[in-house]
């Protein structure tokens, strides 16, 4: 798939822009905060219906404007798909094919994105929240039902927080509620548990061969799921279930002492292993961009397999951030079947090549030129 053009109006430091892409490269050049970066998550928006910068969707809206919109043509292996999304105070509205869609889960997955920017390079290294968004926004991209059972998990996350607060430092807890809670709250667990482990597996055998590859045929790359409570991917949901149960009995007291829950998935973590050494403990810099990148190549080959058409590829000011030799190894990779948008201050660190063979776009305070 690819996006042929993109409209938007009042989005960030955008009051108005339309623009025309090339199905290959697109390279945006300009220097600090003239809006590169908006644009790519502009491109973001379009296909995951929210930022990846902000949960806050006020913030997308051009200071005093009162709406805001994004509109592309995204051709599809069928045709021409006509994808609109705006911003009121209100709420957002999300149309495809013109049509506005009633759930968010009925658009996501129209236009399926791939995002490799400054922050991933410290997936590995990073705090186990960096992993835990990166495993949900890529479910996410194959899944639209992840999510909805996603935001099911943290209502229901929250809801038992609020209980285990109420009791903060009690021995006990004799709310019929927290009771009703639980049990929804381990069944969406098991859920989220289940698909993430399903995830990993596939993501795993698309990343080790291209860790492989990159690597120069020297180190074997594991990726590794670890919840926290210990659950094993083997087990039937049942098991699962009465496990967590069992888990949460254990530190019950630990919760009321706290006030937050203690074991699930917002808890879980991923792990990756080089050769069968933690990357994050042991690994070089080097090893951990390798990892960072297998990733990103193998969530395009996993989307590719499971959506049956290419991803778009979004790299936001991190192309230069590679060397000569794992350049080359990404832009091989994808040369001629994925489009790809990239953002940079400066031409120089991006092979001669690449730049050669782009449509180059200029940005400079809101505006981009040709
Ligand atoms: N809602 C908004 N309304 C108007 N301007 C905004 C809004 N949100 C952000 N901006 C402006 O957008 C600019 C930042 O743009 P962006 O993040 O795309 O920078 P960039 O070109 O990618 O820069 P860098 O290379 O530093 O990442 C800033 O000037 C900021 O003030």
């Amino acid at each position: 798939m690819r996006i042929d053009n993109l409209e938007l109006v009042n989005y960030r430091n955008y009051e108005t822009l339309k623009l025309d892409f090339s199905p290959e490269i697109n390279v945006f050049i300009g220097e600090n905060a003239q809006g590169k970066t908006n644009i790519m998550e502009s491109l973001y928006v379009l296909s995951m219906a929210k930022s990846h910068r902000t949960s806050n969707d006020k913030e997308l809206i051009r200071w005093d404007a009162e709406y805001g919109k994004i509109k592309a043509d995204v051709l599809r292996k069928y045709g021409k798909l006509p994808l609109e999304i705006s911003f009121s105070k209100k709420g957002k509205k999300a149309k495809v094919n013109h049509l506005e869609q009633r759930r968010l889960s009925d658009y996501i997955g129209q236009l399926n994105v791939v995002m490799f920017a400054p922050e991933d390079l410290h997936l590995v290294k990073g705090s186990p929240q960096v992993r835990r968004r990166f495993i949900d926004m890529e479910i996410g991209q194959i899944s639209p039902v992840y999510l909805h059972d996603l935001v099911n998990y943290q209502k229901l996350l929250k809801q038992r927080n609020h209980i285990l607060k109420q009791h903060y430092g009690k021995q006990a807890i004799n709310d019929v509620m927290f009771e009703v809670y639980t049990e929804q709250f381990i069944e969406a667990a098991v859920k989220i548990i289940q698909k993430r482990f399903q995830f990993m597996e596939l993501l795993q055998k698309w990343a080790e061969p291209i860790h492989h590859g990159i690597s120069r045929g020297l180190e074997k790359l594991e990726i590794r799921y670890q919840p926290i409570s210990g659950l094993k991917p083997e087990w039937t949901p049942a098991e699962m279930a009465s496990f967590l149960e069992q888990k949460l009995q254990e530190v019950k007291k630990r919760e009321l002492d706290r006030g937050v829950t203690l074991v699930g998935p917002h808890r879980d973590d991923l792990q990756f292993m080089v050769n069968g050494y933690d990357v994050q403990t042991y690994g070089s810099q080097g090893q951990q961009r390798t990892t960072a990148l297998s990733l990103k190549l193998a969530e395009i080959e996993l989307i590719k397999q499971e959506v049956g058409e290419a991803p778009v590829l979004l790299l936001d000011d991190v192309l230069s951030e590679l060397d000569d030799y794992r350049q080359s190894h990404l832009l091989n990779t994808i040369r001629g079947s994925v489009q790809t948008f990239v953002t940079t201050t400066s031409v120089e660190g991006i092979q001669h090549e690449t730049i050669q063979s782009a449509r180059l776009f200029e940005v400079s305070k809101g505006t981009v030129k040709e």
